[in-house]
């Protein structure tokens, strides 16, 4: 099956009270562990790029293998571009095949913001591409840069930058935060739902999208660090937390950390207890079912996607 837009899947993950995974790829064993998750679960998937997984796989090669994995499935697969950095990255990719994009204009003062969202939604929509524009700054590190506390993204501000740049779906920043430290140990995690109902009820039927959402099981985190990894105090998303954002207007979420995770964990084991191994193929296909395993469990506790393709 072709490369789809995410519109079909959103529209009918919000009727459902669902969200749909964006996951992040970055090389072959990624991608195959997220399909076949996506195959025995029965669920639409949205596979997402980002700078530095251009850097590092080469988009060319991205595509080649984003291109065999969706000739091989009729599962709904939308390919995405994860935190375009301007006009120009989103451009190319609208070229190059994407389906969707994001265009990051958050830490851009709200105006400029607003008018790059506004040239790339002009360009995507000419070719049918869908795209997400994203308002208010997660805390964390994000394409290399530090934002120490979460602006909160304004419901109103919301409303008026829909209508103004006329993006398909938006990023909210409600409390959740880029990479395995999102959290204090021993606090009690919140994200703001008071706002998102409010951002839902102001643009009914809108898809509004929240990134830094991995949970960083404890059990991967210890593993890792069993085996000679230095994680430390990592904490992430609750998982019934996000669970409850997918019932609400959120109809993507996205997962980078979590499968990082689960792949270093597996990968430190089969080391520890596997010395003598230097075969890639004899640690890479473990680590690949983890990223499998990882993928389903969020299908079926975060995003209740699951049976939805
Ligand atoms: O938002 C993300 C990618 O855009 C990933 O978030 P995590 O770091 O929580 O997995
Ligand atoms: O939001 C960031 C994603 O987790 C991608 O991370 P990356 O830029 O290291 O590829
Ligand atoms: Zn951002
Ligand atoms: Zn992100």
């Amino acid at each position: 099956m072709p490369l789809v837009s995410p519109a079909e899947m959103f529209k009918k993950a919000y009727s459902g009270g669902y969200a749909v995974g964006a996951f992040n790829v970055n090389n072959m064993e990624i991608i195959q562990g997220i399909m076949s998750a996506g195959e025995e679960e029965r669920a639409p998937l949205i596979l997402q790029v980002s700078a530095g997984a251009r850097k590092y796989a080469g988009q060319d090669y991205i595509i080649k293998l984003m291109e065999a994995a969706v000739a091989r499935t009729d599962l709904p697969v939308a390919l995405h571009l994860d935190h375009g950095q301007d006009y120009t990255i989103c451009k190319e990719v609208i070229e190059a095949g994407f389906t969707s994009v994001m265009i990051d204009g958050s830490h851009l003062p709200y105006e400029e913001n607003i008018k790059v969202t506004k040239a790339v939604v002009e360009c995507a929509h000419d070719k049918g591409v869908w795209v997400e524009g994203e308002l208010g700054v997660l805390a964390g590190v994000e394409d290399e840069v530090r934002a120490e506390k979460t602006i909160y993204t304004d419901p109103d501000q919301a409303v008026e930058f829909v209508q103004r740049t006329g993006c398909d779906s938006l990023a909210i920043a409600i409390g959740t935060s880029h990479g395995a430290y999102k959290f204090k140990q021993g606090s009690n995690p919140t994200l703001d739902f008071e706002r998102l109902e409010k951002i839902g009820k102001l643009l009914p039927g809108y898809p509004i999208v929240l990134h830094g959402a991995s949970s960083v099981p404890q059990e991967f985190v210890d593993m890792a660090n069993k085996y000679g990894g230095k994680i430390g105090s990592a904490v992430g998303v609750p998982e019934e937390l996000l669970r409850k954002a997918a019932s609400m207007a959120v109809c993507k979420i996205n997962i980078d950390t979590d499968i990082r995770l689960a792949m270093t964990a597996i990968i430190r084991k089969h080391f520890a207890e596997k010395p003598e191994d230097f075969d890639p193929r004899s640690y890479l296909k473990p680590a690949r079912e983890a990223v499998k395993q990882m993928v389903q469990r969020k299908m079926r506790n975060v995003l209740g996607c699951s049976g939805k393709a």
